[in-house]
C-alpha cells in the first residue's frame, strides 16, 4: 500500500502541469467527467483524502468534509471566490483553504472590461442584425449605445481586481470613479482617482455600476428591487463577481420595465442558466458563461497554484494563498 499522501481533484480537465505537479509525490485520483462530480460521487471519492482539489462547481460543506474524514488536511479551489466552502466549518476541524487570487486578477478585469463595452455599445444586439437582416442602411440613431466618456462609474467592491477594473477604465475618459467598500482603501483609490461613496450614493449617481465584490451574507442579493429603485434609468449593471449578489428576478423587472437601461452579466443563479430563464429573452441584457478568467496561460497557473497550494499543506508549509480563517 503506498503511504503517499491521497488527493482527490474534481475536474480532470484542469491543465495537467498541475496534476503532474500532485503526481510526483502523492496519489491522485480525478473525476472522470468534464461536467462537475455529482455531489453523491465527490462525496464517496473524497473520504479518506488528505487533500481535496475543487472548483467553484463543488459545494463543499459539513457532509462533505464529514465524509472526508479527519486525516483531511487541505481543501484547495481553483478559484479566488471560495463562496462555496464552509470555510468556518474548515477553521474548526484544523482544515487549510487554499485559493488563486492575484493570477487571475490581470485576465477578469480585461473580461469586465469587454463585457461593459459590449453592453454599453450593444455589441451583440448589433451582431445578430447583421445575420437577421435587421441591418437596412447606416442610420443616424440606430445601435447607439451609452459611452464611458463623460460617464460616472460605480464600483461595488475595490480589491485587487477592482482596482485593475479601474485603472482599464481611466483611458476611457468617465467624469469620475467612484468605489463602495467597508473600509476606505485611500492609497489605492489615489491611483485611478477614485472617490469612496455609500452604496446609496452609488446607486443614485452611476452610470455604470460593476460588481466586483465577493458574496458574502452582507453582499448577497443587495443589488434587489430597491436597490434597483434607486438607480438612474440609463444606469448598467456590470456584474462579473458572483450571481449570488444580484436579486436576478428583481433585476429582470428592472430590465423589462427600462427601470435600468442593461446589464452585463458573467455569473448568474443558477449557472449554467437554464435556457428557458426569463432574461434570455430580453435585448438588453449580453450574458456570458462565467469566463472571467478564461485565459489560457491563466488557467495553467491557477492549476499549478492549486497543486502547490495542496502540497505545502500536505508538508506542513506557507501555503501560496491561504484563506484567513
Ligand atoms: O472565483 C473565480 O476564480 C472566478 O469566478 C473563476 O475563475
Amino acid at each position: 500500500m503506498s503511504s503517499q499522501p491521497k488527493v482527490y481533484v474534481t475536474r480532470p480537465d484542469v491543465d495537467d502541469s498541475g496534476l503532474e505537479l500532485l503526481r510526483k509525490s502523492c496519489q491522485v485520483s480525478t473525476w472522470h467527467e468534464t461536467n462537475p462530480v455529482p455531489r453523491s460521487e465527490l462525496i464517496r471519492e473524497v473520504a479518506g483524502k488528505d487533500a481535496l482539489y475543487c472548483a467553484l462547481t463543488d459545494k463543499v460543506d459539513k457532509e462533505v468534509l464529514d465524509s472526508a474524514g479527519p486525516q483531511l488536511k487541505c481543501v484547495a479551489t481553483i478559484s479566488v471566490g471560495y463562496d462555496h466552502i464552509d470555510v468556518e466549518e474548515c477553521r474548526k476541524r484544523g482544515i487549510r483553504v487554499g485559493f488563486t487570487p492575484d493570477v487571475l486578477t490581470d485576465a477578469t478585469a480585461e473580461l469586465t472590461l469587454a463585457l461593459l463595452l459590449a453592453t454599453n455599445r450593444r455589441l451583440f444586439e448589433a451582431n445578430k442584425q447583421v445575420y437577421n437582416g435587421g441591418w437596412k442602411s447606416w442610420a443616424p440613431m440606430w445601435m447607439c449605445g451609452q459611452g464611458l466618456k463623460g460617464s460616472r462609474v460605480g464600483l461595488l467592491g475595490f480589491g485587487r481586481i477592482g482596482q485593475e477594473i479601474a485603472a482599464r477604465i481611466v483611458p476611457f475618459k468617465p467624469t469620475e470613479i467612484t468605489y463602495t467598500t467597508r473600509s476606505l482603501r485611500t492609497k489605492e483609490a489615489a491611483a485611478v482617482n477614485a472617490r469612496h461613496v455609500d452604496f446609496d450614493e452609488m446607486l443614485r449617481e452611476s452610470d455604470f455600476i460593476v460588481v466586483c465584490c465577493a458574496l458574502t451574507p452582507e453582499t448577497k442579493e443587495i443589488f434587489n428591487a430597491a436597490a434597483f429603485q434607486k438607480m438612474k434609468p440609463n444606469c448598467i449593471l456590470i456584474n462579473t463577481a458572483r450571481g449570488g449578489v444580484v436579486d436576478q428576478k428583481a433585476l429582470y423587472e428592472a430590465l423589462k420595465t427600462k427601470r435600468i437601461l442593461a446589464a452585463g452579466l458573467d455569473v448568474t443563479t443558477p449557472e449554467p442558466l437554464p435556457l428557458d430563464d426569463p432574461l434570455l429573452k430580453l435585448d438588453n441584457v449580453v450574458i456570458l458563461p462565467h469566463i472571467g478568467s478564461a485565459d489560457i496561460e491563466t488557467r495553467k497557473e491557477m492549476s499549478r497554484i492549486t497543486a502547490r497550494n495542496i502540497l505545502a499543506a500536505l508538508a506542513g508549509d506557507k501555503m501560496e494563498a491561504e484563506v484567513k480563517l
